[in-house]
């Protein structure tokens, strides 16, 4: 993986001015973006979110999804801490690309669920890859975050990359009638920490590092 540091901006947004920083990927010419606000190389834990591309609930307001309420969120939190980053990586359909995710998404309308849709399609639940996120952190000198995820793999593949995650914060919102099957197939299949929907999924417990949430069972 080699990232590369190309330029950065002021991004005006409606939570705040970001800091926008951009880089290149030129192991397969992805260009990946950090937004980061406030002195985030002050040595102390930054809050952060990962965010993997989402196009469809990013940027063209699908309910299919929670994406775009995540991202929504994510800077909307960093922007009230007045401190921390956002990093938008270039990894759609959890690393299958948005062609792949809209043939996931019309096997999905035919009932299959979305772990099933990419199985069907000869991939894996999910193909993407953090290894991104340690240099951009290098970058913006940042080595320790409190990361806004659900997700337990994402916590496991950023500290595997050695970035220091010294706590998850949840990141639950955005849960609708279109999205809810969706989440619940996130709880059972991918692990996510969700709470409990009407269809009895259980939820999990991180043991390994400090979690924020409190309403985990
Ligand atoms: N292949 C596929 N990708 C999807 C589908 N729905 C959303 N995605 C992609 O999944 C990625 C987001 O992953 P999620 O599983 O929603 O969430 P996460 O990033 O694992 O966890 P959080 O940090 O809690 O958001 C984005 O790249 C989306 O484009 C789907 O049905 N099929
Ligand atoms: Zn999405």
């Amino acid at each position: 993986m080699s990232i590369t540091f190309i330029a950065s901006s002021k991004l005006p947004t409606p939570f705040g001015v970001f800091t926008m920083s951009g880089f290149e990927d030129s192991a397969n010419g992805k260009e990946h973006v950090a937004l980061s606000m406030g002195d985030v190389a002050d040595g102390e834990p930054v809050l952060a979110r990962a965010h993997s591309e989402c196009l469809t609930g990013d940027a063209l307001f699908s309910m299919r999804c929670d994406c775009g309420y995540q991202l929504e969120e994510a800077l909307r939190a960093v922007a009230e801490a007045g401190r921390g980053v956002v990093l938008y990586l270039r990894q759609e359909g959890r690393g299958i690309g948005l062609l792949n995710k809209i043939r996931a998404y019309h096997l999905q309308d035919q009932g299959a669920d979305t772990v099933e849709a990419n199985e069907q399609l000869g991939f894996g639940a999910d193909m993407r890859d953090y290894s991104m996120c340690r240099p951009m952190l290098d970058h913006l000198g940042i080595h320790a975050i409190r990361l806004m995820t659900n997700n337990p793999r994402k916590v496991k593949a950023l500290s595997e990359a050695g970035v220091e995650v010294v706590e998850r914060v949840s990141l639950q919102v955005g849960r609708n009638p279109h999205n809810d099957g969706y989440l619940n197939t996130k709880a059972s299949k991918l692990g996510h920490y969700l709470p409990q929907s009407a269809n009895g999924i259980v939820t999990h417990q991180d043991d390994d590092i400090a979690d924020s949430t409190g309403e985990q069972s």
